[in-house]
């Protein structure tokens, strides 16, 4: 399916909630999910150190080191899997992504809390592609100035969401908790660090 706009004041999102066919989803969750080497990645609020609830791996090219929430990250080398993956996306969206950040939620415990991509080293206007993979998670975003600005997401396995433009001056978003029993979710945020180093 194409990419479609999504409609939120002072962002720019498009989005296709069949960007893989359901064999290729499955596949690419049962090879990422047994060949990421995930780790408990420490993430500060409010000055305190905490551990992230979600398993994290930041996965580049050997120059693109990421820093955020306080700690300097060294990719990981691309598994394989990701070759074609990242060669669609850059022909599709016409970015090099250099580096992915990937999430696995273990249940619907595991979250990821209000935060906008908008580190130094991703430049002003980010592109970031996010393709989710497993179960279904609502995502939403929020204006950061506007408290009536909002919108929610559902984010099926094998759907891509793209953010750019001025999405992370604006606006934050997030990954909420759910009390329904659900499965594992791996989503896959592909980024270009502009300033490797
Ligand atoms: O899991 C998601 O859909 C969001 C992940 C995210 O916001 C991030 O990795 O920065
Ligand atoms: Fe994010």
């Amino acid at each position: 399916m194409p990419l479609t706009a999504l409609p939120l004041p002072d962002a720019e999102l498009a989005f296709d909630p069949q960007w893989l066919l359901p064999a290729q989803a499955d596949a690419l969750l049962a090879s990422l999910r047994d060949t990421i080497a995930w780790q408990v990645h420490r993430v500060r609020l409010f000055g305190r150190e905490h551990r992230a609830p979600r398993l994290s791996a930041w996965i580049g090219d050997a120059d693109a080191a990421y820093g955020y929430s306080g700690t300097r990250h060294v990719p990981a080398p691309w598994p394989a899997a990701l070759g074609p993956v990242r060669e669609r996306l850059r022909d599709a969206l016409g970015v090099d992504f250099n580096g992915v950040l990937a999430n696995l939620y273990r249940d619907g415990s595991d979250t990821m809390g209000w935060h906008a991509d908008d580190e130094r080293e991703l430049g002003p206007a980010p592109v970031i592609a996010s393709l989710s993979l497993g179960a279904t998670r609502r995502f939403v975003l929020k204006h950061r100035t506007c408290a009536d600005v909002r919108l929610a997401i559902e984010l099926p396995h094998g759907s891509l969401l793209v953010m750019s433009g001025a999405t992370q001056q604006h606006h934050r978003h997030a990954l909420p908790r759910t009390a329904r029993p659900i499965g594992e979710r791996l989503n896959l945020t592909f980024r270009r660090i502009a300033q490797p180093g």
